[in-house]
Formats: C-alpha cells, sequence, structure tokens
C-alpha cells in the first residue's frame, strides 16, 4: 500500500503532519492533512484485525483524496471545495465519489480523535470508556446501528492506557501526555477551520 510508510508509528510524525496543515491564510493544506490520516491508519493497523473494518475505511476515503488531489492539482481543502462547489450543490449531492463527502467523513473522525486524545490525556485508564465517550460525542449520530454496534465490539479490545502511550514511540507516559497535549491543538485547529468552511458552504449533511 503506497499510503502506509516503513517502520513503527510514532505520535510525532502525526503531530509534525498536523501542524504543517495549517497556513498563515488559515487554508488546510491536503498532504499534510492525508500524511496525518496515514500516520493514524498506521496505528490503527498495528492494533490488530478487530479494527480493519474501520482501518479499511479510512484507506479507502485516504485514497480517493489523494487521487483527486493528484488529479486536480489541489493544494488546499479549499481549492477542493470550490472546485467541487463549481458544479452546483445539487450536483455535489448527487455524487457518492466527491471529495467533499469523503473529506466530511474523515473530518467527523477528527473530532472522535480529538476527544479520545483529550480523554487519554486526561488520565482515564479505561480506554475502551474514552472512545465509546469519543464516538459517540461525535460518529455514533452519522452511523447506523450495524456499525455503531461493531464499532462498540471493536472499542472493548483497545490496549490499556499505559500501553497506548507506550506504542505512540514518544518515550516515557509523560512525554507521552506532554506531546498530547502538544498535538490536540493543532488537530483541534484543523477541525475548526475544516468546521466552518463546511459549515458556510451547507456541506455538513453532504449524503
Ligand atoms: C484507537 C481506536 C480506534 C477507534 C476508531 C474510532 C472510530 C470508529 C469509526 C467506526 C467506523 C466503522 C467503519 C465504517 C465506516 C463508514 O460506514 C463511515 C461512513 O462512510 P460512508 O458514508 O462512505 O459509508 N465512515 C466513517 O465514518 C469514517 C471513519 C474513519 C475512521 C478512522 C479512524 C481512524 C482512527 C485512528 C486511530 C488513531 C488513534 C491515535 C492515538 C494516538
Amino acid at each position: 500500500m503506497a499510503a502506509a510508510a516503513a517502520g513503527p508509528f510514532s505520535l510525532r510524525e502525526v503531530l509534525d503532519a498536523f501542524r504543517r496543515c495549517v497556513t498563515e491564510q488559515r487554508e488546510v493544506l491536503l498532504e499534510p492533512y492525508l500524511s496525518g490520516w496515514r500516520g493514524l491508519i498506521r496505528f490503527l493497523q498495528s492494533l490488530g484485525a478487530v479494527f480493519s473494518f474501520i482501518s479499511k475505511d479510512a484507506v479507502s476515503k485516504v485514497a480517493l483524496l489523494e487521487a483527486h488531489r493528484q488529479q486536480h492539482r489541489f493544494v488546499s481543502l479549499q481549492a477542493l471545495v470550490q472546485h467541487e462547489l463549481a458544479a452546483g450543490p445539487a450536483a455535489l449531492r448527487a455524487r457518492p465519489d466527491s471529495g467533499c463527502r469523503t473529506v466530511l467523513r474523515l473530518h467527523r473522525a477528527l473530532r472522535w480523535l480529538q476527544l479520545f486524545l483529550e480523554g487519554l490525556r486526561s488520565g482515564e485508564p479505561r480506554t475502551s470508556v474514552l472512545c465509546t465517550d469519543a464516538y459517540n460525542a461525535s460518529l455514533a449520530e452519522h452511523h447506523p446501528w450495524v456499525v455503531r454496534k461493531a464499532a462498540t465490539v471493536a472499542f472493548c479490545a483497545l490496549p490499556s492506557r499505559d500501553a497506548f502511550l507506550e506504542i505512540m514511540n514518544v518515550g516515557s507516559a509523560e512525554e507521552a501526555v506532554a506531546m498530547l497535549g502538544e498535538a490536540i491543538p493543532y488537530i483541534g485547529d484543523v477541525y475548526g477551520i475544516t468546521q466552518e468552511l463546511f459549515a458556510k458552504h451547507k456541506l455538513l449533511d453532504l449524503p
């Protein structure tokens, strides 16, 4: 898979990617955005086969966006949205493979990530509880019952908080928590800009 880089996951690369995302003009750059997602997917894949139905969906969405990015040479999320909106809102809503509806799915997952990382940082030891709470406050309302059920079952297989902090590969638990504190605002910034962009163009409910 071209999306996967070699070597073990490190939270640092995800932090770096999301840090590179936002320009001075408050645009979201697609290349680091998709790199950040590739890093997250690699992490998810390292957690085992129970999560493969989730990582497969994320992989296909990142691949679709990467193809759009290369085909149209989009630099930013704003350019992608503008390009797809030019065909008219009705045409955009009718496209099951649009970049906008695909970004929207990842965007909702980014909110999950933000909440989950905040939870990890807070010290709650039960990662499955953190994960379920973050999911219920973000993605769950957009998923049908069967997906919610499968997700909730998978969350029970999550490693403990200590194991989680360790596989982030940034050193001690304290260092991992410190890096979470650094990463969360960057992720929140990308989330906030995307949310505003999609709200402005009434794209938050794209089917
Ligand atoms: C660490 C535990 C990981 C738990 C992941 C939590 C998110 C749970 C998502 C469950 C999605 C189930 C798969 C199916 C999804 C699709 O139905 C659904 C709708 O798509 P459609 O409109 O094209 O049909 N897709 C989505 O909503 C997009 C889901 C994307 C999930 C990406 C999750 C990446 C998680 C990365 C974990 C990294 C943890 C990092 C800690 C340092």
